[in-house]
């Protein structure tokens, strides 16, 4: 896994300030956070942290109400098209047409993203083989599997060559094998890309594997930062400080997140495993 956090290089996204309120509910709540260029990084907290919020101003499909948001540089308020042509953006919500093949889906989001048209036919049926996808591709969407429709959607979001890929809980709802495969090949496009990712998740052990960074979001502000190592680590050295035997195993990223949202994230409906059943995506289709 490429650690690249520390060349120096201007960031891929930097948040500010950045503060979203719907009605009296301060959604994201002074939001620092800062995403180096060729890292996974990932937003993880429980439902209604805020994450969407914040990834959904930072593509600009919302404003920027209060702070800045910088994509490589350009400020998501002022310079919202240049943002735009610079990332893919994989929605939580279903992104395919189950009417359309794979290939006319992907075919659309090519069009959509002004590639050249003398390229899409080559551009589709590259994006279509990053996921693994050239065999089904001229299946109806609607007999995909869970695992294939997130693949063909990240197709989608891969066929305009972004610099940044950002993900909205990419493998929620599908099986560990298909969840496997979908960080498979998002690994495989960035190492031959080089691309940024930026993801959102509840699955802490696939934080704890696929991500170089993560921040831990909790009521709209960001309470721990830090590669999943450093943190597992830190939290272990302070509980030996605190008398815990040294043979303790060491905690796991949820117990991070536990130490640093207190009780809080008890009263939240949900919290981290039982969000897990509730979406559909596996079922979204046909
Ligand atoms: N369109 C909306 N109208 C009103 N309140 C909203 C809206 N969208 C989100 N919220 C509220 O803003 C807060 C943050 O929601 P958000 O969806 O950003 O959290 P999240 O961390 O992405 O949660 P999840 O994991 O469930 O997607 C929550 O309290 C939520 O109820």
């Amino acid at each position: 896994m490429t650690r690249n956090a520390d060349t120096g290089q201007a960031g891929a996204v930097t948040c500010t300030g950045l503060a979203y309120a719907f009605g009296e509910t301060n959604a994201v709540d002074g939001l620092e956070l800062s995403v180096a260029e060729g890292e996974v990084f990932g937003l993880l907290g429980p439902n209604g942290a805020g994450k969407t919020t914040a990834i959904r101003c930072i593509t600009t499909l919302l404003p920027v109400p209060a702070g800045m948001v910088q994509v490589f540089g350009h400020d998501a308020a002022k310079d919202r098209m240049a943002v735009r042509r610079l990332l893919g953006y994989v929605p939580q919500q279903l992104s395919a047409d189950a009417g359309l093949t794979g290939r006319e889906n992907v075919a659309l989001f090519a069009r959509v993203f002004d590639v050249p048209r003398g390229e899409r036919a080559e551009r589709v049926g590259q994006a279509l083989a990053a996921v693994g996808l050239t065999d089904a591709a001229d299946r109806l969407t609607g007999t995909y599997s869970g695992g294939m429709v997130r693949r063909l959607e990240l197709a989608q979001a891969l066929v305009s060559a972004p610099r940044l890929l950002i993900l909205d809980e990419p493998t929620i709802g599908l099986d560990p094998i298909a969840r496997t495969g979908v960080w498979d090949h998002i690994n495989a496009v960035r190492a031959a890309t080089g691309m940024t990712v930026l993801v959102t998740t509840h699955y802490m052990d696939e934080a704890d594997q696929y991500c170089d960074r993560v921040a831990l979001m909790h009521r709209g502000r960001i309470r721990a930062l830090g590669t999943p190592d450093e943190l597992r680590e830190g939290l272990g050295e302070r509980r030996r400080a605190e008398g815990a035997a040294a043979t303790d195993p060491l905690p796991t990223l949820e117990d991070v997140f536990r130490d640093v949202a207190g009780s809080g994230l008890d009263d939240q409906a949900g919290g981290f495993r039982d969000v897990r059943s509730t979406r559909r995506t596996a079922h979204r289709v046909g």
